[in-house]
């Protein structure tokens, strides 16, 4: 059996009546990286004494991508998140269309993204870009579902993060390509693998519906994997759900999906 994927887990959502050091060094003694959400919501002495080896974390802390005022407030967040980033050694700091708050809900939320705002998109994230180059550090933006999980999200879909990252076309801006959210919003799963394959910083997964690990849903993660295994990805995977029952067990069908 040999593991062909660098496989992390989100430790927000595990193990969630237990602190976040022991959260931390349990994944890491059961040999996965780590994914954190907004570093605002940890000790980052902590952090750092975790000994834990950083996937990702939430690249900024609020702001937007597509008028003035709100790519100011990105950038802004993100050279503090460069700095911490580069602190705790995380390999990839993640951005979304729009500051998201209270329960996933965008904190500005927009229905309708006009032509100017793709345009303003486009350029906030060459300027992340910059900011990348500058620094040797990998952003990358993550798709999200609309219809569950995240109403209201600017350039929420696959589709949208596919094309931003791909008209930017620079290495300090990569997809995080999540799975989960595919699922729900566009299905297709193998097909958009395919088609981000170049740009792909990193893949998040769950089932779906539940969001929990694999197995537990309608998704043939088995059969992801192999298909991304054919495609030649060899990157990243963090499992990025809830546990169905004990997070050990999660983990360990998270890894045997994962694992050809
Ligand atoms: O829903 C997600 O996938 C998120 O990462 C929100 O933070």
């Amino acid at each position: 059996m040999s593991q062909d994927f660098a496989l992390a887990a989100c430790a927000e959502m595990l193990w969630q009546d237990r602190p976040m050091d022991w959260r931390l060094r349990r994944l890491t003694e059961m040999g996965f990286a780590c994914g954190i959400w907004s570093w605002t919501a940890h000790d980052l002495g902590m952090l750092e004494r975790s000994g834990a080896a950083f996937s990702s974390m939430t690249g900024y802390i609020s702001g937007r991508l597509a008028d003035e005022a709100g790519a100011a407030e990105l950038i802004a967040t993100a050279r503090q998140s460069i700095e911490v980033g580069k602190r705790l050694n995380v390999a990839r700091l993640n951005l979304h269309g729009t500051g998201l708050g209270e329960g996933g809900l965008p904190v500005t939320p927009c229905e309708t993204v006009t032509g100017a705002m793709w345009l303003k998109a486009r350029d906030t994230l060459n300027r992340i870009a910059d900011l990348a180059d500058e620094h040797g550090v990998t952003f990358m933006i993550e798709n999200l579902n609309l219809p569950v999980d995240h109403p209201g999200v600017p350039f929420a879909r696959i589709e949208d993060t596919l094309a931003l990252v791909s008209a930017v076309d620079r290495p300090g801006l990569r997809l995080n390509l999540d799975l989960y959210h595919v699922q729900i919003g566009e299905g297709n799963l193998i097909a958009w693998c395919r088609r981000c394959l170049p740009f792909i910083g990193e893949i998040q997964v769950a089932d779906v519906p539940g969001r929990q690990e694999p197995g537990t849903g309608e998704i043939n993660y088995a059969g992801v994997a192999r298909a991304l295994d054919a495609m030649g990805y060899r990157g990243p995977v963090c499992l990025e759900a809830f546990a169905s029952g004990e997070p050990e067990a999660a983990l360990e069908a998270f890894r045997a999906a994962f694992t050809l």
